[in-house]
């Protein structure tokens, strides 16, 4: 289960975001080695306090374990040929990394992995740092031929997902009185990318369009909806319309009942809980938004862990190694790692473990 993942403590944070601006997969800065711990460090200190305020780190790594938990165990059942299931975690910035969770793997005996995004959209600089990282820990490790890989590299339009989803739009409206619930905006807000990344053609923009396409429908909603994004950071331009300017402009023309509904994250974070409920909840009381509400987040959600474990075993089931966009690299990608494979792959058509050499790497 691979994701961003986040400080766990205090004490963390430097040292991720340390690795977060040293990630030139993420982000490109110019003298990257001395940038990047330039405004990591002093990023650092504020980022500290936001954290602090969140009950002191990130509870990603929490609910990753309960998710992966509830969707091993409903694989046995679903699935029980290739039973036993277990997950390993695989974070970018902090621990467990991809290399924590390999070695954890061999210990154990594994021979059949699948490279499990925790991303529901794809995008190079989230899922495609993450799986270019994995298959550098295999070379780091060793650990080259010790596994058959599949990969699931993308589920934003997959039924249960869109359902969940759909699921925790009711509850967020559930939050409001009768006689403003069809005056409610939904604002879905998904994190932001910088525009060069886009123009690379990252397949993000298009990825969340359809998501929230998928949920509307799902929903059945009858309250109109928009869609902005949120987090940037740094001096370089970003995809808006952004969340912070679009609850302004909103509570300017009068729009007192906004639930903003996070689409591209699965659990809490510091996205969540410190900028869409603290410092936009701030903004848009301030503003006169007294509605201002967050859909809750997909968490342990039952539908979502049903989801999880059906999206791994409609995998298993399909037999194929990796979704067709995978090998669809951006037209202005200059990056040869991206879009690799690793030595060992499924082969097109089996669930099983049959080997293959990979085509490219
Ligand atoms: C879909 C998810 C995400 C995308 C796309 C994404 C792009 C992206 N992020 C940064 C820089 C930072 N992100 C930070 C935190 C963070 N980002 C995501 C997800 C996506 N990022 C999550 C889930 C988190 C929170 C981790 C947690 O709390 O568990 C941070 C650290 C916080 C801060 O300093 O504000 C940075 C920095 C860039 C440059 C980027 C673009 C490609
Ligand atoms: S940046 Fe998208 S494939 Fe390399
Ligand atoms: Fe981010």
């Amino acid at each position: 289960m691979m994701n961003l993942g986040g400080p766990a403590t205090l004490d963390e944070v430097e040292p991720f975001l340390l690795r977060l601006f040293a990630d030139k997969e993420i982000i490109q800065l110019p003298w990257q080695d001395v940038l990047g711990k330039f405004i990591a460090t002093r990023r650092a200190p504020k980022v500290r306090k936001l954290y602090d305020a969140i009950g002191g780190g990130s509870p990603i790594l929490t609910w990753t374990k309960a998710q992966g938990d509830a969707m091993c165990a409903r694989l046995d059942e679903m699935s029980p040929d290739t039973a036993p299931h277990k997950f390993y975690v695989s974070f970018r910035y902090t621990a467990p990394f991809a290399d924590d969770a390999l070695k954890a793997m061999k210990a154990d005996g594994i021979t059949r992995a699948v490279a499990f995004t925790q991303y529901p959209q794809w995008s190079c600089s989230t899922t495609g740092s993450s799986l270019n990282d994995l298959w550098r820990a295999l070379d780091r490790t060793g650990l080259q031929d010790a596994f058959t890989w599949s990969i699931i590299d993308r589920w934003g339009e997959h039924e249960g997902f869109v359902r969940s989803m759909a699921s925790a739009i009711d509850d967020g409206l559930d939050q409001y009185a009768d006689h403003e619930r069809d005056d409610v905006l939904v604002l879905f807000s998904a994190h932001s990318l910088p525009l060069k990344v886009i123009d690379r053609g990252d397949a993000y923009p298009a990825e969340i369009a359809a998501s929230v396409s998928r949920v509307v429908q799902a929903a059945e909603l009858r309250n109109p909806y928009m869609l902005s994004f949120q987090s940037e950071v740094g001096p370089v331009r970003w995809l808006g319309p952004s969340t912070e300017t679009m609850i302004k402009q909103l509570a300017a023309r009068g729009q007192k009942n906004v639930l903003v509904v996070p689409i591209a994250f699965t659990s809490d974070h510091i996205e969540t809980l410190s900028e869409i409920d603290i410092e936009y909840g701030e903004l848009a009381h301030s503003l006169g938004m007294t509605g201002f509400k967050r859909a809750p987040s997909l968490n342990a959600r039952t539908e979502f862990l049903d989801a999880l474990a059906d999206i791994v075993n409609g995998h298993l089931e399909s037999g194929q190694p990796h979704s067709t966009q995978y090998k669809q690299n951006c037209p202005g990608c200059t990056n040869a790692a991206c879009r690799g494979l690793p030595s060992k792959m499924t082969t097109q058509g089996t669930r099983d473990v049959s080997v293959e050499s990979a085509a490219s790497r």
